[in-house]
């Protein structure tokens, strides 16, 4: 085998975003997102024409206002802070494991896309991919539609990489500690809110009567925080929000959640959102800003957010950790080869 061959590579994975915040790129971007059958799973005749006649001629123009109030100078929240965790990834897993592994960005929408992630991995002479979905609860809109972009993509070729999926990590210790650590920096650096409230972005609920495990998931992400910060039931909510289109949504929702809080007392909240593994629109915009703004008018006086973990030191450890477990023998081979090279 050549020596310079990585023994595998890492492909992170996130939802995708538009490349510019504007209505046109708005659109493109929820043309895909919105057209995927995993994400909206009505029958094709009935929605396609609401999805072309309605949502694609409406939605863009208010969407792309709602990006530019995020918008950074380096590009899309999403992606800026995608790419500072493949970077990271990256540096640690060398350090770690004294080579190179080759770690990718694949978007499952927009770019850079699936295929473009895989390209370069290949590319680094990579045969062997532990694919890392960065939803941290399963659920068939996210994950589902990972593994169907992936499936396309190798669909394409002839050969394709021995790979290794991440399902979720809903319950990982380190996972969990780090959200926890988060909440722990907030009340140090702006103070403590009467309760913590835990916000998933939500699904339609039918989709979970047919067996999607996601609330499942978000539960028992939201119990582990809880247990880890030893927070008594009455002193945090979940709730979820996002809700799109006219079915029943996950519930409690976040909005009506939030705009009840100041009537039955409660006048300040922490808002934590643990499915978002960066922060994007629907945590800077519509919880930082629009949620913040429903509160107070609602009566309350104090909202604080906190951040998603984004490119922590202890998010990308955890992530390096779920890595080097699913890669389980592929690792232990670089780790011999370094012990080689070092003899
Ligand atoms: C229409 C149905 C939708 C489902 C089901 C859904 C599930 C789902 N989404 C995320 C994560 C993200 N969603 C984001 C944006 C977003 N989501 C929907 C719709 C559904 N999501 C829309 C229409 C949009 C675009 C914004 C809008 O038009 O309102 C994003 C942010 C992307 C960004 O660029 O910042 C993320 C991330 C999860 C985790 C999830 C199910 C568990
Ligand atoms: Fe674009
Ligand atoms: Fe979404």
């Amino acid at each position: 085998m050549d020596m310079t061959q990585p023994r595998y590579g890492v492909l992170l994975v996130n939802l995708g975003t538009p490349c510019k915040p504007t209505p046109h790129c708005v659109k493109c971007f929820l043309s895909q997102f919105l057209a995927d059958e995993r994400v909206v799973d009505l029958p094709r005749w009935q929605w396609m024409p609401i999805l072309h006649g309605i949502i694609l001629n409406t939605r863009p123009k208010r969407v792309a206002k709602a990006y530019q109030s995020i918008w950074r100078e380096e590009g899309s929240p999403l992606k800026y802070y995608s790419l500072k965790q493949q970077k990271a990834l990256a540096e640690l897993l060398e350090q770690r494991l004294g080579e190179r592994i080759p770690v990718e960005l694949g978007m499952t929408y927009c770019k850079p896309g699936m295929s473009e992630g895989l390209e370069k991995l290949e590319a680094a002479g990579v045969d062997k991919v532990v694919v890392l979905p960065l939803f941290p609860q399963y659920s068939c809109s996210t994950t589902g539609a990972v593994v169907d972009a992936l499936a396309a993509t190798l669909k394409q070729k002839r050969s394709m990489p021995e790979y290794r999926l991440i399902r979720d990590y809903h319950n990982d210790a380190s996972y969990i500690k780090a959200l926890a650590a988060t909440v722990r920096e907030s009340w140090a650096e702006q103070g403590r809110s009467q309760k913590l409230l835990i916000s998933f972005h939500g699904v339609p609920q039918r989709y979970v009567d047919e067996g999607d495990l996601y609330r499942d998931h978000c539960e028992a992400t939201a119990k582990g925080l809880a247990d880890e910060l030893g927070l008594a039931p009455d002193e945090y909510l979940v709730c979820f929000q996002s809700r799109f289109g006219k079915e029943p949504w996950l519930q409690p929702y976040f909005d009506e959640t939030l705009e009840a809080l100041p009537g039955q007392g409660v006048k300040s909240v922490d808002v934590i959102s643990p499915a978002f593994s960066v922060d994007c629109l629907e945590t800077l915009e519509e919880l930082a800003i629009e949620g913040k703004s429903e509160f107070l008018e609602a009566g309350g006086e104090e909202y604080r957010f906190v951040p998603c973990l984004n490119d922590r030191p202890d998010h990308i450890a955890m992530m390096a950790d779920l890595v080097e477990h699913h890669a389980g023998n592929w690792g232990q081979q670089v780790a011999d080869k370094a012990e080689q090279g070092a003899a």
